[in-house]
């Protein structure tokens, strides 16, 4: 069965499963969105039905809460949590210090508000996320419909003072309409040259009226987990500052992918 994932597949695979270790009775957990966290939400799903796990969920989208629903995962909201033990989430990059960029599904707003409100938070991503400077990832920008285009003009007349406008800022379309989030807002795409000050520019990206909010994730990870294509994971954390490596026995693990990949 493991065969028939790809590398990366397996990578993101294994960084979800190491993860979920890091989740307990009764805790209220943030669900993040995309493939990678898609996985871990399966193995948390694995953890409720056959071991009893009771935890709560709160998703950072409707796709997640629909999956998370789907596993048996209790799906509450934030404000009925308040506060979580921890979120576990997918990242498009992140850096040494555990800066990220975010919200390459548009999910962005719901994940920084839910991460934030987290005693901690966990990046899996499989080992292609890791950077050196940010920016080769297109930044996401959520900004709302109304007057889009003179945010655009506002948010590339900021880029441009800063020097880090590399090509050009796209809004981010779904066949012939612009994509919509959650929040019914447009997310724009910001082609960057390396970020160099990505705390700045993410200050300075929320003055510019129109923006909700922007993809760089500063000082909100503590963690994060790296997964292998061929079964390693390596858990960094920044507080801490240790690294742990680990493998993932696939072969132990076949009945979980079956049933994930049905
Ligand atoms: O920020 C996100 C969604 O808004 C995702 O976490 C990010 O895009 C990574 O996705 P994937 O795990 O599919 O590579």
């Amino acid at each position: 069965m493991t065969g028939e994932l790809s590398p990366i597949d397996k990578a993101k695979f294994v960084a979800a499963k190491r993860a979920v270790d890091f989740v307990e009775d009764g805790m209220r957990v943030g669900l993040g969105t995309g493939s990678t966290a898609a996985w871990m939400v399966r193995c948390l799903g694995e953890l409720v039905r056959d071991e009893g796990l009771k935890i709560k969920g709160v998703p950072t989208s409707t796709r997640t809460a629909a999956l998370a629903r789907d596993v048996g995962i209790e799906v509450i909201s934030l404000d009925e949590a308040r506060w979580l033990d921890v979120t576990i989430d997918g990242a498009d990059e992140f850096d040494g210090d555990l800066n990220l960029i975010k919200g390459g599904g548009g999910a962005l707003l719901q994940e920084k508000i839910v991460a934030t409100a987290s005693d901690q938070m966990i990046v899996i991503a499989d080992v292609g996320k890791e950077v050196e400077t940010l920016g080769a990832f297109p930044l996401p920008v959520e900004v709302i419909p109304f007057g889009w285009q003179t945010t655009k003009a506002l948010v590339e007349e900021m880029l441009i003072s800063m020097d880090v406008l590399g090509r050009n800022t796209t809004l981010r379309m779904i066949g012939d309409h612009p994509f919509v989030t959650d929040e019914g807002n447009h997310i724009l795409d910001l082609h960057l040259s390396r970020i160099g000050n990505p705390r700045q520019v993410a200050m300075v990206l929320n003055q510019v009226p129109g923006v909700v909010e922007n993809g760089l994730f500063i000082d909100i990870c503590d963690t994060v987990i790296i997964g292998y294509g061929d079964g390693r994971v390596q858990v960094r954390d920044i507080n801490d500052g240790t690294v742990e490596n680990g493998r993932l026995d696939f072969a132990e693990s076949d009945n979980l992918f079956t049933d994930l990949t049905e």
